[in-house]
This record gives structure tokens, sequence and C-alpha cells, in this order.
């Protein structure tokens, strides 16, 4: 069984408060963004599950979320084991959260694979045990996300009429490094409220705090997002805790000309 799984954006994001456990309060909307990895998973009749990776090279860390994900699943369902082929497109340490996706969706076609019937809640609540980012791919759709990322809650916003342009320079920034830089405040403004106002509107309402640390450390990310505003864009920001930038536009554009910033990602029909 094989998926598409794509990459997200946050829409604004405040970092509300620091918890005893380290984590940090936050406050952003999550949006699916069509950037996509492909994830395949075939029973393999053996007593181990194996990853088989091809595409963007993914940096050592002691599990992949795909193994990891297994796991978790196997410890509450009697599940056999698969093999696991991982087409990786989605940059890594560009804040698009891609592994997060990797490994929701590994747990949704388990889910299907097996016909485990788990209750979408029981999937996010899973899932956000993997990663903070984990829960919101489950159902995939917009959200407006509190606590530590994991408490979600749907909205109406539809991007499917613009056209999104994300840049990844080649800087990769690890989201605990992010957050430790961080001094936690209150939301600037209301986020919910800022994203009904007319699209036009967003980039005087809608902030990312983790804007202004990462652009006092790598002005290219801050110079990448004003060049996008000077192309045209409608919206521009880092996503989550970068290094990617994407730029909202009314109509398709050729940005090939800014490819000294980092690698080019338009938009991607899957299906
Ligand atoms: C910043 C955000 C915004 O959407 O995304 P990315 O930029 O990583 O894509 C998320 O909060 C990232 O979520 P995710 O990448 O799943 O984080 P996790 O793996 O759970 O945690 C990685 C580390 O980030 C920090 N962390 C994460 C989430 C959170 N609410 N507070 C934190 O302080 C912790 O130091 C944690 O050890
Ligand atoms: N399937 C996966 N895809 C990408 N990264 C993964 C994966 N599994 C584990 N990782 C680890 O997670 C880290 C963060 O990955 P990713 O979710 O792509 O970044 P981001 O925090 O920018 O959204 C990587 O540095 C990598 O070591």
């Amino acid at each position: 069984m094989i998926a598409f799984a794509n990459a997200k954006l946050n829409l604004g994001l405040y970092i509300t408060n620091k918890r005893a456990d380290g984590y940090h309060d936050l406050e952003t909307i999550f949006c699916p963004l069509p950037i996509y990895d492909v994830v395949e998973l075939v029973e393999n009749g053996l007593q181990e599950t194996r990853l088989f990776t091809s595409g963007i090279e993914i940096p050592y860390s002691a599990d992949n979320l795909c193994i990891k994900a297994f796991k978790l699943l196997k410890q509450h369902y009697d599940i056999p084991y698969v093999d696991i082929y991982l087409y990786k497109n989605i940059p890594i340490g560009a804040g698009l959260g891609g592994g997060s996706s990797d490994a929701a969706y590994v747990l949704n076609l388990l889910n299907n694979l097996f016909s485990l019937a788990i209750p979408v809640e029981e999937l996010e609540r899973l899932a956000g045990t993997l990663g903070a980012d984990c829960s919101f791919f489950i159902q995939n759709k917009p959200a407006y996300a509190v606590g530590i990322g994991t408490t979600l809650s749907p909205i109406d916003l539809d991007l499917s009429s613009y056209y999104i342009v994300t840049i990844k320079p080649d800087i990769h920034i690890s989201t605990a490094e992010a957050y430790a830089s961080v001094t936690p405040k209150e939301p600037q403004s209301n986020l919910l409220r800022a994203v009904q106002l007319p699209i036009q509107e967003w980039k005087y309402h809608i902030r990312n705090d983790f804007e202004e640390g990462i652009f006092e450390k790598y002005p290219l990310i801050k110079s990448l997002k004003e060049t996008l505003y000077e192309e045209g864009a409608i919206y521009a920001a880092m996503s989550g805790s970068g290094s990617a930038v994407y730029a909202i536009f009314w109509e398709p554009v050729n940005l090939d000309h800014l490819s000294h910033f980092g690698t080019i990602y338009y938009p991607t029909k899957t299906h």
C-alpha cells in the first residue's frame, strides 16, 4: 500500500510558554503543503521490519521516524512485520515536518493495510508521542493547534487557489536548537481572527516567533523573505523553525533566478 506524505507549513507561530517538561506551548495554524515523500508498506513475512530509503539522504538519527511509528503500533496491536520503502523528497531541517508526516502516514497505512479500525483520535494521540507535529498529519487538514502542537481544531481555510512556492536554503536548523533561543511571550495578535482577514492583510498581523532569532543568526533567510515580497508575494514567512521560507502568490510564478538562495519547490500535484 502506497501513500504520498505531504509537507506542512505553519501560518503564524506564537511561542507562549516554556513548560516544566522542557517543551513549549505554542499557537499555530498548520496547513498541508504540496511537497511529497512517497511511503510504501509491504507485508514481508519476516520477523523484522526493514526500511529502504531513496531520494534525499536522511541524516543519522537513532531510529527513522517510520520505524518508530511501526514499533509504536506493534506495541499496541498484533500486526505482521513490513518492508517500508521511503522516497525522501521533502527537505530535512526545513520546518516542513517531513519526518513527522512520514511517521503519521505509516500509522495511517498500517491502520488501513491491516484493517485495524483505530479511531482518528487514537491515531492522533499515538502520533503525538512520536513528535509534536505528527498528530496534525493524521487528518492532514488545516488546523489551529495549541498546547505543544498536538491539540488540534479544524479550521475553514482553503489555500488551494493560491500558488505557494517554498525555498529551502542550504541551512539545516534543529528544532530543539531553535526553541532554545526563543523567549516565550504573549501572542502579538489573535491568530484565528487574523486569518479571517483578506490575505493581503496577513503580513501586517501574522508572525512567526522563530523568525527574529533565526534571521539574526542567518541573515540569508531574512533576505530571502524580503526578496519574495519584492517578487510580489502576498504573504511570505519562514515555516516552523526554518530554514524553509514559503511565499503565497495570486498566480503561478517562475522564481528560478532565486536559486542562489536555495532549492526551489514549486507546488506538485500527485492525484
Ligand atoms: C517547530 C515546529 C512547529 O510546527 O515544527 P518544525 O519547525 O520542527 O517543523 C514544531 O513545534 C516541532 O515539532 P516536532 O518537530 O514534531 O518536535 P518534536 O520532535 O516533538 O521535538 C523536538 C524538540 O523540539 C522542542 N519542542 C518541540 C515542540 C514543542 N511544542 N516545544 C518544544 O520545545 C523540544 O526541545 C523537543 O525535544
Ligand atoms: N523519515 C524521516 N524523514 C526526515 N527526517 C527524519 C526521518 N526520520 C527521522 N528523522 C530525523 O528527524 C529530523 C527532523 O526532520 P524533519 O521532520 O524533516 O525536520 P523539520 O523539523 O524541519 O520539520 C532529521 O534531522 C532526522 O534526523
